[in-house]
């Protein structure tokens, strides 16, 4: 947290290593924290005179983390706490721990914990753009752990025990290990947020098409136009990425070109495509239940640079267009300047809107703008486990 890096990155990065049943409960006490660090920081509150030090906030964070939200029996969670902060905090650790204990999860009773638990630039910024009570049910949705949603390779069973949401992605509760699943080994799927999925559906690549891909690793979309029977080009800026991206194309038996490569400096040997998906970087606002850490990791002031890019990005995609091509612009982002901003980008660019129509989006109708974009948010489906938050427009190059 204080230092902006990614929890995943966080627990790789420590010395020796973790074996992986202390890794997944590391990680779980580390998501549990940034969930809901305010609604912890205003439990602990009463019982700190004076601001701690750094490390031993943390460590009474995890505790009440520990005892109030994932039912740690007490002992072992003050124990755990008193054991990682210097020693002359060892007494103040254990005797806050012990009263949270004594408090216990009624202590969060009575709290605004969507506003505690939520940035507020992330809160103003959400409240404009989407409203008084979008802005509340989004930060309620943060506070419950992601499923896990899998799109199934074309001719591919469903393994058993998930549902099927109206847009065809096959959903299992959160904490279930995919590469459990009977299936994953053979390619029969691939983990892609419910949301994720409606980008490459919405381009609707066919056989014999050619289609471009910009931004592409991991891969979940580029493994969606490949299944379609196009011919893509996947481009990623990342050399690691680039080599995560063909590992996974290759578990799927499924092939595309991999150019790395900026996708803003790229003229594809001077190919034009029948359609390209740009799936632009962005501050990934919208996937916070599935990382809880981006909070933390971004501000206010990683938007303009993020959004000039994303301007950039749709300009270059917008020249490798034939005439009367389709292109469909996505982020993963809550944030209006990268997501509904970009419609007068397009317009500058000479892009023609492709409205989408409402039985694109089965069951998610109420997504699509009355400007034809769709804007997906976690508390969206909240019953069935919500979805990540993205902006997807599609438009058309003029001509053709
Ligand atoms: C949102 S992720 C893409 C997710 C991917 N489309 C998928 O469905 O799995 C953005 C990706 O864009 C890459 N990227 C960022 N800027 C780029 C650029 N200028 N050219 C090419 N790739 C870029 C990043 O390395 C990252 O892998």
């Amino acid at each position: 947290m204080d230092r902006r890096r990614p929890l995943e990155e966080a627990l790789d990065a420590l010395p020796g290593g973790l074996a992986a049943r202390d890794r997944s409960a590391a990680h779980r006490i580390a998501a549990a924290v940034l969930r809901r660090a305010g609604s912890l920081d205003a439990v602990l509150e009463p019982y700190l005179r004076r601001e701690p030090p750094e490390a031993v906030r943390h460590a009474l964070r995890m505790g009440a983390a520990e005892l109030l939200l994932l039912g740690t029996p007490p002992h072992a969670a003050v124990g755990g706490a008193v054991a990682v902060v210097p020693r002359p905090f060892a007494g103040l650790v254990n005797a806050v721990l012990r009263r949270v204990a004594g408090a216990g999860p009624a202590a969060l009773e009575g709290l605004d914990a969507e506003r505690l638990d939520t940035p507020p630039w992330l809160w103003s910024s959400w409240h404009a753009a989407h409203g008084p009570a979008a802005v509340r049910a989004i930060a309620a949705a943060h506070r419950t752990e992601a499923p896990l949603d899998l799109t199934l390779a074309p001719g591919a069973s469903r393994p058993e025990g998930g549902e099927v949401l109206p847009t065809g992605t096959v959903r299992f509760p959160a904490g279930t290990r995919v590469t459990e699943l009977p299936g994953f080994a053979e390619g029969a799927f691939w983990v892609q947020d419910a949301a994720a999925a409606l980008p490459a559906r919405l381009l609707g690549a066919r056989g014999g098409e050619s289609v471009a891909d910009l931004c592409a690793a991991p891969g979940g979309k580029t493994a969606q136009l490949a299944a379609a029977g196009a011919r893509v080009v996947a481009v990623e800026r990342d050399p690691k990425r680039a080599a995560r991206l063909r590992e996974n194309l290759s578990r799927l038996r499924l092939s595309a070109e991999v150019a790395e490569a900026d996708a803003t400096a790229w003229d594809a040997g001077g190919e034009r495509f029948d359609a390209v998906l740009l799936d632009a970087p962005c501050t990934a606002t919208g996937t916070i239940r599935r990382h809880p850490d981006v909070p933390f990791l971004k501000q206010a002031r990683d938007v303009p640079p993020l959004a000039a890019a994303q301007a950039a990005l749709l300009a270059a995609a917008a020249r490798l267009l034939r005439p009367g091509g389709r292109l469909v612009f996505a982020t993963c982002s809550l944030q209006a300047e990268e997501g509904e901003a970009h419609l007068g980008t397009a317009a500058a660019l000479g892009l023609l809107p492709d409205p989408v129509r409402p039985e694109e989006a089965p069951g998610l109708e109420a997504a699509v703008t009355p400007a034809g974009s769709l804007r997906t948010r976690p508390d969206l489906w909240a019953e069935r486990g919500g979805m990540d938050g993205f902006f997807v427009a599609r438009f058309r190059a003029p001509g053709g």
